[in-house]
């Protein structure tokens, strides 16, 4: 797989934030029951790494990712835990080497043309538009299109239910990202019958 396969699996990818591993298996399979697969698990939290092996050993169906990969050996930690594809909010080279050694799917972080022109010129054609609605939002990334057809981009940020379909019609938009399926709340209380819901209403918006 490459990273612009992940835009392909499905519409939205949840941006999770998991502070018992514990709850990690039971989240992933209520996400694929909804019809979200690709999941993020953001290294924000100490059990991130235990939940990503745990979702990859467990959870057939779902294609665990890491996100909040800041740091060059969050990439390798992230990979020798079980993630499938890494996500950071930005890049440097160092990070970008990092990422790239693990041999698996990136989604680099970019908010403006000439960081998406630096990892373009690596042959990077897909990445997150991160923080999408405070960098600009849907005019921004539409403006991207113009001189940068090339490139697709998963914005982070702000995305939710009311605006995901926007950004889902652009045509340089492959997938979005967000927080808002997997609600602090819900996951704290287990309540997976109403994460399953939200994602079957995420995973309802892509369009065609
Ligand atoms: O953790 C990372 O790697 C990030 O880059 C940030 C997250 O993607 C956003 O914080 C999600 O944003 P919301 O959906 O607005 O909550």
């Amino acid at each position: 797989m490459i990273a612009d396969d992940l835009f392909d699996l499905a519409p939205v990818v949840p941006v999770v934030v998991l502070d018992d591993a514990d709850a990690a298996v039971p989240l992933a399979r209520a996400l694929v029951d909804g019809g979200l697969p690709v999941i993020e698990v953001t290294l924000r939290t100490p059990a991130a790494l235990a939940a990503i092996t745990r979702i990859a050993a467990e959870v057939p169906d779902a294609v665990v990712g890491a996100g909040t990969v800041v740091r060059p050996q969050d990439a390798e930690r992230s990979a020798a835990a079980g993630a499938r594809f890494l996500v950071s909010p930005g890049c440097t080279s160092r990070l970008q080497a990092a990422m790239a050694a693990t041999g698996l799917p990136f989604l680099p972080g970019v908010a403006t043309a000439s960081e998406a022109l630096a990892l373009l010129e690596s042959g990077i054609t897909a990445m997150k538009f991160f923080p999408a609605e405070a960098a600009g939002g849907i005019g921004y990334l539409n403006s991207l299109r113009g001189p940068l057809p090339q490139i697709r981009f998963c914005p982070t940020g702000g995305v939710g239910p009311k605006n995901a379909a926007d950004y889902l019609a652009l045509e340089n938009v492959g997938c979005v990202g967000g927080s808002w399926v997997t609600p602090a709340d819900a996951v704290r209380d287990g309540d997976w019958d109403r994460v399953r819901a939200l994602a079957a209403e995420a995973a309802a918006l892509r369009t065609g």
